[in-house]
C-alpha cells in the first residue's frame, strides 16, 4: 500500500463550491397529476389575473362604503335592497348610493360597490329595506381581480420543487401540464468481491449483502431521482471501467460504492479516471474521508466509502446537492430541523466537517456512537449534527440545530 494516499483531499465546502458538472436533465412537459415535488424548468406565469373578477369573501350585503360610515346599533345606515347576486353568475343589477345588493360568497362584485358588509351586521327591517349597524371599510369583505395573482405574473417559479399549494394555483390559473426537468437517472453500482444480492440466503464466511445500493436508491428517490440499481462488481481490475462504460449514456448520476480507499484492491479511482476527470479523492469529512468525486462528460461519478452509514452520510451531504442541481433545482429544498440541546461535548478537528447522528428525545439530542460500520446508527437516529469545518467540537448544553430524517 506504500505510495498511495488521498493526495487531492478537499473540504465538503469545497466540493459544494466549486465541484459542478456542468450536466442536466432534459425538459419534459408532464400533467398537473404528475407534477407534485417535479421541478419546474423555467418560471411558468399566469395567463389569467386571479380571481379573475372582484368577489364578495362574506355573505352579505354588497355597498358603498360610504353609505356605512358611522353606523352603529343606535344609529343604523338604512339602505334600499336593489336585488341579489347569484352564485356563479354575472349581476345583473349594480348599486347606487343608499342602495345594497344580497350577495353570497364567492359572487361578483356588483359595479357600484366598493365593500360587502357581513349578513351579522345587517337585519332586513321592513321588507326592501336592510339596516347596517356596522361601517365597513372600502374593499372590506371582498378581494379584487388580481388580488391573488396578476395576469402575466410568475404562478410558480422555475427550479423550485412543486408543492401541493402550487398544483392548486396552477389548476387556479388553467395551466394543466407543466415543463418539468426529467427525473435524474442515478445509476448505483456496489463493488466488492464480499458483496453479494440481498437475496443471498446463506452467506459464506466473509460475505456481505449489499445494503448500500438499496439505501441510496431510497435517498435518490426521496431527492427526485430515478435510482437504477447496476449491479455488483467484482475487484477484477477492468470489472469496474466496464460497467462504467456501460452506465455512462444512460445516467445523470453515477455512484459507485466502496473501493475509494487506497488499499490495494480499491480500483474506483483507476476505472474513474479513465472514462473522466477526477476532482477530488478524499473529503475532509467524518465519516467519509475515502470519497472520491469525477465527471465524466458533465455527468458526475461519485465513488462513496464502503462502509454503508459512510456512503449514505457522504451521499446525503454530497450526492443529494448534486442530483438535486441535476435536475434543475439548485438549491435543495430545506430540511425540516429542530433545536436541541447538546447531552454531551464532541470533539472535530478544525478543517473537518463531521456529520453527528443524534437522537432527540424532550428537546435533548444525544449522540449516536459506534463505528462507521454499523448501520444501525444511522436507522436509530432522528436527525443529525453538523459540527461545521471550522469549529474543533461542540460543547455539551449548547443548542444545536439537528436536521431531521423524513
Ligand atoms: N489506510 C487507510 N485505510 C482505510 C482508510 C484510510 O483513510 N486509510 N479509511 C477507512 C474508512 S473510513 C473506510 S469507510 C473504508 C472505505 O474503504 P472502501 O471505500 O475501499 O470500502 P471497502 O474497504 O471495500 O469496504 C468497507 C466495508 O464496507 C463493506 N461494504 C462495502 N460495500 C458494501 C455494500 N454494498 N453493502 C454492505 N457493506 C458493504 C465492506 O464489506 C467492508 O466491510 O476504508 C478504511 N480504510
Ligand atoms: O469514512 Mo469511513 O467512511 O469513516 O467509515
Amino acid at each position: 500500500m506504500s505510495g498511495r494516499e488521498f493526495f487531492t483531499t478537499r473540504t465538503v465546502a469545497e466540493a459544494l463550491a466549486g465541484f459542478r458538472p456542468a450536466h442536466r436533465t432534459a425538459v419534459e412537459e408532464v400533467p398537473l397529476s404528475a407534477a407534485l415535488h417535479r421541478v419546474p424548468a423555467a418560471d411558468i406565469p399566469s395567463p389569467h389575473a386571479l380571481p379573475g373578477f372582484a368577489k364578495s369573501t362574506v355573505d352579505g350585503f354588497a355597498v358603498r362604503a360610504a353609505d356605512t360610515y358611522g353606523a352603529s346599533d343606535g344609529l343604523p345606515s338604512y339602505l334600499d335592497l336593489l336585488g341579489a347576486v347569484r352564485m356563479g353568475a354575472a349581476p345583473t343589477v349594480s348599486v347606487r348610493p343608499g342602495g345594497c345588493v344580497a350577495m353570497p360568497t364567492g359572487g361578483v362584485i356588483p359595479d357600484g360597490a366598493d365593500a360587502v358588509v357581513m349578513v351579522e351586521y345587517t337585519a332586513e327591517t321592513m321588507p326592501g329595506t336592510i339596516e347596517v349597524t356596522r361601517p365597513v371599510a372600502p374593499g372590506g369583505g371582498m378581494v379584487r381581480a388580481d388580488d391573488d395573482v396578476a395576469a402575466g405574473t410568475v404562478l410558480v417559479a422555475g427550479g423550485r420543487p412543486l408543492r401541493a399549494p402550487d398544483l392548486g394555483l396552477l389548476a387556479a390559473a388553467g395551466v394543466t401540464s407543466v415543463p418539468v426537468h426529467a427525473r435524474p437517472r442515478v445509476a448505483i453500482i456496489s463493488t466488492g468481491d464480499e458483496v453479494v444480492p440481498p437475496e443471498t440466503a446463506e452467506l459464506t464466511a466473509g460475505q456481505v449483502r449489499d445494503a448500500t445500493a438499496s439505501a441510496l436508491a431510497g435517498l435518490a428517490i426521496e431527492a427526485g431521482g430515478e435510482p437504477v440499481i447496476a449491479g455488483i462488481v467484482s475487484d477484477e481490475p477492468g470489472a469496474l471501467k466496464e460497467k462504467l462504460t456501460e452506465v455512462l449514456p444512460s445516467s445523470d448520476l453515477v455512484v459507485v460504492s466502496a473501493g475509494s480507499s487506497v488499499g490495494a484492491r480499491d480500483e474506483t479511482a483507476g476505472a474513474v479516471a479513465a472514462v473522466g476527470e477526477v476532482w477530488c479523492h478524499g473529503l475532509a469529512i467524518k465519516p467519509g474521508k475515502p470519497t472520491l468525486l469525477a465527471e465524466s462528460n458533465g455527468v458526475p461519478m461519485i465513488g462513496l466509502p464502503g462502509n454503508p452509514l459512510s456512503a449514505l452520510v457522504v451521499f446525503g451531504q454530497i450526492g443529494l446537492p448534486l442530483l438535486w442541481r441535476i435536475g434543475g433545482c439548485p438549491t435543495p429544498p430545506v430540511r425540516p430541523n429542530v433545536r436541541a440541546r447538546l447531552s454531551r461535548d464532541l470533539a472535530s478537528v478544525a478543517g473537518r466537517l463531521d456529520v453527528i447522528q443524534v437522537k432527540v428525545t424532550d428537546g435533548v439530542a444525544e449522540p449516536l456512537f459506534g463505528p462507521s460500520a454499523l448501520l444501525s446508527v444511522l436507522t436509530s437516529a432522528d436527525g443529525y449534527v453538523i459540527i461545521p469545518e471550522p469549529a474543533t467540537g461542540l460543547d455539551a448544553g449548547i443548542d444545536v440545530d439537528v436536521t431531521l430524517y423524513p
